[in-house]
């Protein structure tokens, strides 16, 4: 029996052309599509079964956002696999975006335009909405809904004797400082994108501290800056041809405009090739493509200086030393990791009280 793979988001951007890869190295992988828009799923798996005819791909209707769908999804996997070997939680959304244009024009002209045009830090807010289950829907669908899958897959993921690997799509705009232990669904900031994207770097940590002895292993990656539906929602796609000139000089000196989702997903398709145990959970892995074109995967140390949001967002005054950096970085992941069993215990109670209400 092939190896089984889920990936959520699959059926556009950076999670289809993963989806394509995967089957153009494995034709013998039973692929599952999590997807919430089943038109799409369909198109994506006729998509994928015109380039490979042969190939085993199935759909499943999941919306990351909401925690009955997570649960009902959950379930049916449950069902249909005895087990799980790649779990790529890949589906991720930037609602509402606003571009800070006076930032870009000051941020163009400082010494800091590269790293300003590879991570968009200081460049971008979002107006964020509540979910029908009342969590925020940045935080929903980009962090706790996978979070709860992966949760709720423990039993097809922990098999002993066997690996299995879980896979985050991440980003660069991922920024400690958007971020905050009191606040993990970011309601009282403009930037739940940036914010769920550092806790899905802070979670695959503790899912590494938790999980490793059962087998299974937790990655993040960053696809770098692609052109894919969720860019197009931040800048009109004319403004996008505009200014593509300019992004293809840009590779020139950074290698993170990766742009197609081929390259993308480079980093996704790289941890697939790999060892679980030999990968670092310190790392980020960051997709990469250079002037010339060439993908290639790279490691980069998560950072771990984050004494910063220690003392911003823990009780004063801080009971850890400045020097036990490695430390805080797990404090702070394992305070999330609790945080978000909390949250799952009352969703779950919430969701029983609202069945038995339908029931009597
Ligand atoms: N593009 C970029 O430059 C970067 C992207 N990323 C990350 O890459 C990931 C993929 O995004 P990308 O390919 O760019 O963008 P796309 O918008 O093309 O893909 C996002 C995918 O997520 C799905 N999705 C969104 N919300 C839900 C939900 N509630 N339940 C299930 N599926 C959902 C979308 O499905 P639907 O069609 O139904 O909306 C779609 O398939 C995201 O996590 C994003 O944050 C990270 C860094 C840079
Ligand atoms: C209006 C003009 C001429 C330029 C504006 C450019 C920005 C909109 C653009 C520059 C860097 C981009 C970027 C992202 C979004 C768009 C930019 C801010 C991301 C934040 C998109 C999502 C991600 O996850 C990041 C990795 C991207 C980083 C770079």
């Amino acid at each position: 029996m092939g190896k089984v793979v889920l990936v959520t988001g699959a059926n556009s951007g950076i999670g289809l052309a993963l989806c394509e890869r995967l089957l153009s190295h494995d034709a013998q992988l039973q692929l599952c599509l999590g997807c919430r828009n089943m038109q799409r799923a369909e198109a994506a798996k006729h998509a994928l079964l015109v380039s490979h005819p042969k190939a085993q791909v199935s759909i499943i209707q999941l919306d990351v956002s909401s925690v009955h769908s997570v649960l009902r999804a959950a379930q049916e996997i449950r069902h249909r696999y005895n087990r799980l070997d790649y779990l790529y939680l890949n589906a991720g959304i930037m609602p509402n975006p606003h571009v800070d244009y006076k930032a870009f024009y000051k941020g163009l002209f400082s010494g800091r335009a590269i790293h300003m045009f590879s991570t968009g830090e200081g460049l971008l807010t979002q107006k964020d909405t509540l979910t029908s289950d009342g969590l925020q829907k940045v935080f929903a669908t980009n962090l706790f809904g996978h979070f709860l899958l992966v949760r709720e897959l423990e039993p097809l993921l922990c098999r002993p004797g066997c690996s299995s690997q879980v896979i985050w799509t991440s980003s660069s705009n991922a920024q400690r400082s958007a971020f905050c232990l009191d606040d993990i669904q970011h309601k009282g900031g403009v930037e739940p994108y940036s914010s769920s994207k550092y806790a899905s770097d802070l979670l695959s940590l503790a899912l590494n501290r938790r999980y490793n002895s059962q087998g299974v292993y937790s990655s993040v990656i960053c696809p770098g800056l692609v052109m894919t539906n969720l860019t197009y929602g931040i800048l009109p796609s004319f403004l996008w041809t505009l200014i593509m000139p300019l992004m293809w000089l840009l590779r020139m000196f950074t290698n993170t405009f990766t742009l197609m989702p081929y390259n993308g997903a480079e980093a996704l398709f790289w941890l697939f090739m790999q060892k679980p145990e030999t990968l670092d959970p310190l790392a980020k892995y960051h997709s990469l493509t250079s002037g010339l074109g060439n993908n290639y995967t790279q490691p980069r140390k998560v950072s771990t200086d984050n004494y910063v949001i220690l003392t911003l967002c823990l009780q004063h005054p801080s009971p850890f030393p400045f020097h036990f950096k490695m430390d805080i970085d797990d404090t702070i992941s394992s305070a999330l990791y609790e945080k978000l069993l909390a949250l799952e215990h009352t969703v779950r109670m919430k969701l029983k009280d609202e069945d038995l209400g339908h029931t009597s």
